[in-house]
Parts: structure tokens; sequence; C-alpha cells
């Protein structure tokens, strides 16, 4: 598995459905491991960085260059949507995208598919714009929370337009950028909505200072990437206060940006390992990461992997038996399905917690899990902010992937030690891993 080969083979291709581009339904049979599944895999870049980088290098000062991009739905549409304000975004070599900002302006059209980062990345630089900027995505996108960043656009000076939910359609009327200064949010529903603000406060006429009022903010570790980010790019950001962050307005520089392997599409793969009592190695991992690795960590720990970080990369080894856990996923919510597949091969029951906003992801996530690893078999109860998953003799079944990537993989775990999972659709996991279900078929042939 070259990361080459990784980046190369993303495909968005498929009918069209509500303005989006999806792919057709792709049933799957999980492929079951015949043994431990041992390798070395190399896996695309990260998507919250290279969505980070796309935005900050749109917004520069001169051209960036992003090296070892990730090349998926997510990132691709971002770039589509860049484009259409008035961005050049050069993907022909796949492992190294240059941009070159152009005045922002429309009008234009945004399909942001089913990302949380472009429908919450992208308004706050369409508000930097001349002219309108309007926005759609999947029939689901218009479900996920949006209201709060809205809102606290148009408090700092932009005109917007939105569905009566607060969310998508929604239009940006702009016209050059807004004053921006000091307002408040409640950014329990999600990270995006601060980082989606922050990333371009630089270029607000007076910067931004925002304050976080309500329940905690997920997902951390997704906000130190942004203000980490914007360091990197020249931005002054004071993040010193809990729940206060202030951005002076300022030039973002130009620059180079590597992008590290995705941590979080790695999971599935080290799940691999901690099921079969094999070892997967995740190649080119940096010694000083960007993404939760000491969290992801923890977890897997706990759940009874053995974790290990050397030249060769980030390697996971399953160490016999899974443990039920009780956690908190808060920090890192994108793991749950993954996670909550794992706690349903363990040998005790989990209870993990911290993640009513995971409700408001690709789909309920919750409910979506709970219903997928019941018919499976696991003994499931739904708490508001998490699940209680008890493990029981899993059989297979038809596991609905609900157009969410991470129930794609929480379905492939499960298939690993259990016959007959058959994904209604695989294609979803285009959102951010094309090649998954081949990188995946890859890995069990080596058990
Ligand atoms: O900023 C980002 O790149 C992300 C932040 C998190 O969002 P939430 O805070 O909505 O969970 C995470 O779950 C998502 O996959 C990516
Ligand atoms: C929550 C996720 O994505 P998004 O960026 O669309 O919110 C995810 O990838 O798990």
């Amino acid at each position: 598995m070259s990361r080459k080969a990784g980046t190369r083979a993303g495909t968005v291709g498929g009918r069209r459905q509500n303005g989006s581009v999806t792919a057709e339904p792709r049933p799957w049979l999980a492929p079951s491991a015949t043994g431990p599944v041992s390798a070395t895999v190399r896996l695309p870049g990260s998507k919250s960085m290279t969505a980070r980088a796309l935005i900050l290098a749109a917004l520069a000062d001169g051209p960036s260059v992003i090296e070892a991009p990730l090349r998926a739905r997510d990132t691709v549409l971002m770039a589509d949507g860049l484009r259409a304000l008035g961005v050049e975004v050069d993907t022909t070599d796949g492992d190294r995208w240059i941009v070159t900002p152009g005045p922002l302006r429309g009008p234009a059209r945004v399909d942001v598919g089913l990302a949380g980062t472009i429908m919450r990345f992208l308004p706050p630089a369409a508000a930097l714009a001349e002219g309108v900027v309007e926005f759609d995505g999947d029939p689901h996108a218009r479900n996920r929370p949006l209201r709060p960043i809205i809102e606290a656009l148009r408090s700092l000076g932009a005109t917007i337009e939105a569905s009566p939910t607060g969310g998508l359609p929604l239009t940006v009327h702009g016209s050059g950028p807004i004053p921006g200064g000091e307002t408040v949010i409640d950014a329990s529903e999600s990270s995006q909505f601060v980082s989606g603000l922050l990333l371009s406060a630089p270029r607000f006429a007076k910067g931004l200072t925002l304050r976080h009022e309500g329940p905690p903010v997920p997902s951390a570790p997704h906000l130190r990437m942004t203000t980490h980010m914007l360091r990197a790019a020249g931005a002054v950001v004071d993040d010193s206060v809990p729940d206060v962050w202030a951005v002076e307005p300022g030039v973002l520089r130009g620059r180079t940006w590597t992008i590290e392997p995705d941590l979080s599409g790695a999971a599935p793969f080290f799940a691999a390992a901690m099921v079969t009592g094999g070892t997967v190695t995740l190649a080119g991992w940096p010694a000083d990461s960007w993404q939760p690795v000491a969290q992801l960590s923890e977890i897997l720990t706990a759940l009874g992997a053995e974790v290990t970080r050397s030249e060769q990369g980030l390697t996971v080894r399953g160490a016999g038996a899974l443990r039920g856990i009780t956690a908190d996923l808060s920090e890192v919510s994108e793991l749950t399905p993954v996670v909550s597949a794992l706690a349903a091969l363990a040998e005790g029951p989990s209870e993990l917690r911290g993640v009513a906003h995971i409700r408001g992801h690709e789909t309920d996530r919750i409910t979506a899990l709970a219903t997928e690893l019941g018919k499976a078999g696991a003994e499931v109860t739904e708490f508001p902010d998490g699940l209680r998953i008890v493990p029981g003799a899993l059989h297979g079944t038809t596991f609905e992937t609900y157009a969410d990537h991470r129930m794609a993989h929480a379905a492939a775990v499960v298939g690993l030690t259990v016959p007959g999972v058959n994904l209604a659709d695989v294609s979803c996991t285009s959102k951010t891993l094309p090649e998954f279900p081949e990188l995946w078929a890859g890995l069990v042939a080596r058990s």
C-alpha cells in the first residue's frame, strides 16, 4: 500500500442528487480475517489538516504548496469551492497541490457535500468576498448544525440568508471584508464553528475576539490544530483564556504545508490489529504531530492494545483479548464508531460518553451505532451523550451505513471476525478515503 497509490485513486464521481455529487450505492461484504493481520499501511493526508491548509493558503499573501494532501470528496469539494470564489487550486500533481490566491468574488455556488469542514470553514471566507455566494449540499447536510456560526458571522457584519432552520441552503451577500470584532457563540454542537471563524479572522478588518458560552466545546485537539496552523501562517492568536480566542487582523503568509497521515482514517486499520491479535504500523508518522495521537493511544491501550512509536511509524499491536472500557470520547468523538465496534467485540461491557454532539455528525451516530450493532447481536443502550455496549454472540447482518464513512469503518471492523457483515453501501468511504474497500481487502488478505 503506497501513499502514492492511496492519493491517486480518489474518485468523487456518481449520480447527482440535490445539487451534490454522490456515489452510486455500493453493497460490500466485509472480508473476514483468517489469522492475525500484520502490515504497514501508508495512508493519505489528514482531512482536517488538508482543509485548514486549503483555507489558509486561499487567504494568504502569495502561493502555497500543500504536500501529501488528502484527495477525497471532502477536500476535493473544498478545493472546488475555493476555485468558485476565485482561488487557483492546481491539483494536477496529487502529491503536491499548488494554491494561488486571488481576489475573492461571487457570484459563486458551493457544494459542501456532507462535509462539516466545508459548511463551517467556507462561509466565513465567503464573507470576505465581493458578490453573492450560495451554499448547499447533500440532503443530510441540511440537517447538520450551522445556526450558531451563521449568527456569529452576522453579528460580525456579514449579510447572510439561511433556511428557516438556520442552516443550509444559505446565501452570503458579500461586499468585501466584514468588520469583525467581538462576538459570543455557543460552540457545544461543533468545534468547527470556532475553527471556521478563527481561520478567516486575520482578514476581518478588526480581527476577532470570540467567546464561547454554553456546554463544553467538543474536539479540543481540533481547536489546537487550528491555532497551531494559524500561527504557522503568521497569524497572531491568543488562546490563553479558556473558551476565548483572539485573532489580530493581519497578513497570512503563503508557505509549504506538509500534511500528516490521517490519524482518524488510520483508526480502523489499528483496530484490525487489535481484533485479530496482529500488528499494524502507520508509516510516515511524524515525531511531533498536530493530531490527537496521545488520546488515541490512551483509548486503544485501555482496550488492550500496545501502542508504540518508532522510526517506522506508529504501531498498534493486538495484545490478546479486548477489554471493555468506560471512556469520555468528547476530545476524539470522530473515533466513536470504530471504538464502538471494538467495544462490541470486547470481553466485557463498555460505556462511551461525552459525545452528544455526534448526533449532528454525518448521521446521528449514537442511534445509528445502537441500531446496527444491535442488529449484529450486541446489547446496546443509548444515552443522550453516548452508548453502553454489552457484547453478545455477534452474527452477520446487513449493516446500513447512513452515508457515513465512519459507520462503514465500524462495520468493516466487526466483519473481521464476524462472517456475513454486508454493508448496504460502502461508497460513503469516498468522503475521506475513497480507496478504503481496496486497502481494507489488501490488509485482510495479509491475515
Ligand atoms: O475541525 C475538524 O477538522 C473536525 C472537528 C471535529 O468536529 P466536531 O467538533 O463537530 O466533532 C471532528 O469530529 C471532525 O471530524 C473534524
Ligand atoms: C464528523 C466528521 O466529519 P465532518 O468534518 O463532516 O464533521 C468525521 O469525519 O467523523
